[in-house]
């Protein structure tokens, strides 16, 4: 198998009120990863633990095949770029310019005609302050910065966070193309069930500070259906029966709506069944977060 974007193995850190892990993951090279989960579920924790802003208490990560926090990892840090959920207060009285100005030399291959073309599309002026930058204006300066290297790994926590519609669609458009290299790799934070439709190829769900499954987005979003049955005359269905069967809902007379996770292998089981599909209907991604919170919350 080719050398994954990311690994991580038996990852633990422990907090007062929090513990993250054990967590075991692999992010593949040339895709865009999502990582979806609830407020205070260890997402941005993830996140600093591989940018070894903070230590594990157990495990470790491999970025693009070097371990995180062994050696001097400045060659590594070259080829990533990482926006955090929130912009760096210390450098609040820097204007952008100078903040770019000493970034840059930090990266040999620092592509100035690519950070300039990046400030043009998102509308930023970096000659304010970074204090006095609206959020979203912010946001897209940092989202530039990140980019001007071309990194071969894009780490992104909520990147859309306080962007307006024109500005997002830019963001999703800028990630597209930078994806077209066909060789860079994605990994990014959202609460945004449009922007992982539209640009995660893998989701990835934590809760709890677990990694509680790893899945392919279109058949993710293919095995998530409402079904709406009619059960005729028979009175005692034994629903559990269902493949993948979540839950099921009396919408009146002998009509029901059953989810299942499960959606082609219960097609076929109620083929041979005395349930008549009435109808069908895909859930959308935060309905199926809501779904696979309920069972880890074992609701
Ligand atoms: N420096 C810290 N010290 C102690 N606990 C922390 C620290 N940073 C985060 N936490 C705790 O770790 C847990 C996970 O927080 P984290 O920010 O990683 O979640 P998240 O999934 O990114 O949340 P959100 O979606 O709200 O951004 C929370 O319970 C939080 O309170």
């Amino acid at each position: 198998m080719e050398q994954p974007a990311i690994k991580i193995t038996g990852l633990v850190q422990k907090r007062e009120q929090f513990e993250l892990g054990p967590i075991e993951l692999v992010i593949p090279k040339g895709y865009v990863t999502a990582i979806i989960g609830p407020n205070g579920s260890g997402k941005s924790s993830l996140f600093r633990l591989m940018l070894n802003l903070t230590k594990p208490d157990l495990g470790e990560i491999e970025l693009l095949g070097e371990k995180v926090g062994v050696n001097d990892d400045h060659l590594l840090k070259q080829k990533i770029g990482y926006v955090p959920e929130q912009a760096i207060d210390i450098e609040d009285h820097l204007r952008a310019e100078q903040k770019t100005d000493f970034v840059r030399k930090w990266y040999p291959q620092w592509d100035v005609n690519r950070y300039q073309e990046l400030l043009r599309r998102f509308e930023v002026d970096t000659s304010r302050k970074l204090g006095r930058m609206s959020k979203g204006m912010r946001r897209k300066y940092d989202i530039s910065l990140a980019m001007a290297h071309n990194p071969e790994l894009l780490l992104l926590d909520e990147p859309s966070s306080g962007l307006d519609p024109i500005a997002w669609k830019t963001m999703i458009e800028v990630i597209h193309r930078y994806m077209e290299q066909g060789d860079r790799t994605v990994l990014m934070a959202s609460h945004i069930v449009d922007e992982v439709k539209r640009l995660a190829d893998y989701i990835v769900f934590v809760i709890q500070g677990k990694v509680i499954g790893m899945y392919e987005k279109d058949t993710l979003l293919e095995s998530w259906y409402v079904l709406y049955l009619d059960a005729g005359d028979n009175r005692h269905v034994d629903w559990r029966a269902i493949p993948g069967f979540q839950s099921v809902e009396s919408t009146g007379g002998s009509m029901f709506k059953v989810v299942t996770g499960q959606a082609q292998e219960a097609q076929s089981w109620l083929e041979t069944s005395e349930l008549r599909v009435i109808g069908q209907q895909k859930l959308e991604l935060d309905e199926i977060l809501q779904r696979l919170l309920e069972q880890v919350r074992g609701v």
